[in-house]
């Protein structure tokens, strides 16, 4: 992924990274005014060259603050909008997905993406300005400066850094593997918590309380025991790192006061080596502290790129406009099989509609009616055959405006969190006047009755409603809007009997309409349509009118008699 793209104050970045080198600067000065501090100032007592050391200490401390301060702002600047950035690209991409792509993903795992992974992608920005800035010059100047007063106690350290390295490398090599098992088992806890307070009624009804709270005790342990071993590996590195920094330590201190001994070296050369030492260590500490970051932003890096990487199948690639007369349909050949499905749901399917005519589609349940009609919304591309509409194919029009044209309510009434008015306009503009008659044809009486009206507001998932209330609500939804097509996937499932002849009775007696698809397991509600598909087998049984059907297929006659026997005719 370039990281990079999503980075939009890049002067920002790189000043940042600028004041944290002179933060270095100025603290690798401080041991030297240090050293002539003690020689000149306390031991040949030159006091004005000791408080012109004391003083530079001061006004080099105080720089090195205000350059970490300011270099912490930017830091902080550059980071969150680098984050918002991502955000905003993952949720355009996910927008851009088809409904088959994004079914490779939980929801769980698209949410923790968008969240937790973009967190660390941040952390690991922030921490490349305030610590990949740092610590290698830190590091690299300690060393150098190690050098310089002295070579030979500089060389036991050089010599014992393989070994730190290598420990760095082994460290990473697992905490990768351990980070990516997290953020998997954290999709997977957080699928049972949505499974629990999506499914709370039926888990509750069905007494599931026990069972669900061992399934969330052994993902939740799982996820522990991978967090306890990635805790192990941090509380590991660190001490060892020290302790293996303390023992070359001990090995110069020893190698250096045998030269003060001998007089080749000066007691103050030995405290700078002392500090330099300290500051190397914990630069090296910062080091491994930010490779660790970086194992964790490196796996959310991997799983944001899956995302923002991912070719979308569902394309719009041209731009033909469809008018919001009443429109022709036609499926030719199409086949579609779902991805890791063996068999196809449809399987050569042909018809035609005509402009302006209704058409029922029945079936058992899992037929494949409601993926006869995803397909012509393009949630998924046909496997084979083609979809026209006026004779044009689906594929040649604005991906948009054709779905712009479509009015569509399907069988999971789906609202909107805000209010009833926000539901049924969405991105539309509609008068009042419109909206009540679409409340109307939808027979939706307790929004007409209800003092709110339509400023009644819709809680998440529309709890504050029935099914049968929210199922008026999406269809109103779809009779108000200006369409070619209107698709109503059983949408009187969840309506009684003389609400569902009421809206029927409403959607003939209507002037110019749209060509109409009726998908219900009622006969009743597609008897009067022009024709009915029955779907069966994955293939068309048969297309004709109720009287025919009625005469000529035997499954619609079954279905016919055991609705009638069940007392449902109306
Ligand atoms: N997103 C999906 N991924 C994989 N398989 C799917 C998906 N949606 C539906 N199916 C499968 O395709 C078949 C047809 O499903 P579809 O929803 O089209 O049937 P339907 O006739 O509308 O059913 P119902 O009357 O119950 O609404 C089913 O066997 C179902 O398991």
């Amino acid at each position: 992924m370039d990281s990079m793209k999503y980075i939009k104050y890049k002067k920002e970045f790189f000043l940042g990274f600028f004041f944290k080198i002179i933060e270095v600067g100025f603290e690798l000065f401080l041991p030297i005014f240090m050293a002539i501090l003690m020689k000149d100032g306390l031991k040949n007592k030159n006091y004005e060259k000791g408080f012109l050391m004391a003083g530079l200490i001061l006004v080099f401390c105080v720089l090195g603050y205000l350059s970490t301060v300011y270099a912490h702002r930017l830091t902080a600047k550059v980071s969150q909008n680098y984050a918002q950035n991502l955000r905003q690209a993952l949720f355009y991409k996910i927008q851009d997905l088809s409904i088959e792509d994004l079914e490779e993903f939980s929801s769980s795992s698209l949410t923790n993406r968008i969240n937790t992974d973009v967190q660390q992608m941040q952390n690991g920005l922030a921490m490349t300005m305030r610590i990949a800035s740092r610590a290698p010059f830190l590091m690299i100047g300690s060393i150098v400066a190690l050098f310089i007063v002295s070579p030979k106690v500089a060389l036991i350290l050089l010599c014992s850094l393989p070994l730190l390295l290598v420990m760095l490398l082994l460290v990473m090599k697992v905490s990768i593997k351990n980070f990516k098992k997290f953020q998997n088992q954290n999709d997977k806890l957080i699928d049972v918590v949505k499974d629990n307070t999506e499914g709370a009624r039926m888990i509750r009804a069905f007494a599931q309380v026990e069972h669900e709270e061992n399934r969330f005790h052994k993902k939740n342990e799982t996820l522990s025991l991978i967090l306890v071993k990635l805790g192990k590996l941090t509380s590991f590195s660190t001490p060892f790192t020290m302790l293996a920094m303390n023992i070359v330590l001990v090995a110069m201190i020893y190698v250096g006061s045998k030269d003060v001994y001998n007089n080749s070296m000066q007691q103050e050369q030995l405290i700078q080596i002392i500090n330099y030492v300290t500051q190397l260590t914990l630069s090296i500490v910062s080091v491994m502290n930010l490779m660790m970051l970086y194992t964790k932003a490196g796996t959310a890096s991997i799983r944001i790129k899956e995302i923002l990487d991912k070719e979308p199948t569902v394309i719009n690639m041209n731009n033909e406009k469809l008018d919001s007369t009443p429109a022709k349909i036609e499926f030719r050949d199409v086949s579609y099989t779902y991805k890791n499905h063996l068999q196809p749901t449809l399987n050569h399917i042909n018809f035609t509609i005509l402009p302006g005519q209704t058409i029922g589609i029945v079936g058992l349940t899992g037929s494949g009616k409601t993926t006869l009609v995803d397909l012509l919304l393009r949630f998924y591309n046909t496997t084979t055959g083609e979809i026209l509409i006026n004779d044009k194919k689906i594929e040649s029009y604005d991906l948009f405006d054709l779905r712009d044209k479509i009015a569509y309510a399907s069988q999971k009434a789906s609202l909107l969190s805000g209010n009833v008015e926000k539901n049924i306009k969405m991105k539309n503009e509609y008068t009042n006047i419109k909206i009540n008659e679409a409340l109307n044809e939808a027979q939706a009486n307790f929004i007409l009755n209800d003092s709110e009206g339509i400023s009644k507001t819709v809680n998440k998932q529309g709890n504050n409603f029935s099914g049968g209330q929210k199922q008026r609500l999406a269809l109103t939804r779809a009779l108000v809007k200006e369409s070619s097509i209107l698709i109503l996937d059983d949408v009187f499932s969840a309506l009684d009997y003389v609400t569902d002849y009421k809206i029927r009775k409403q959607l003939d007696s209507k002037e110019n309409k749209p060509t109409t698809i009726l998908i219900s397991q009622r006969l009743s509600s597609l008897m009067k349509a022009d024709k009915i598909i029955v779907i069966d087998n994955a293939t068309i049984a048969a297309i004709d009118t109720h009287e025919n059907l009625l005469k000529n297929n035997e499954l619609y006659k079954k279905l016919y008699e055991t609705q009638i026997q069940g007392g449902q005719e109306s």
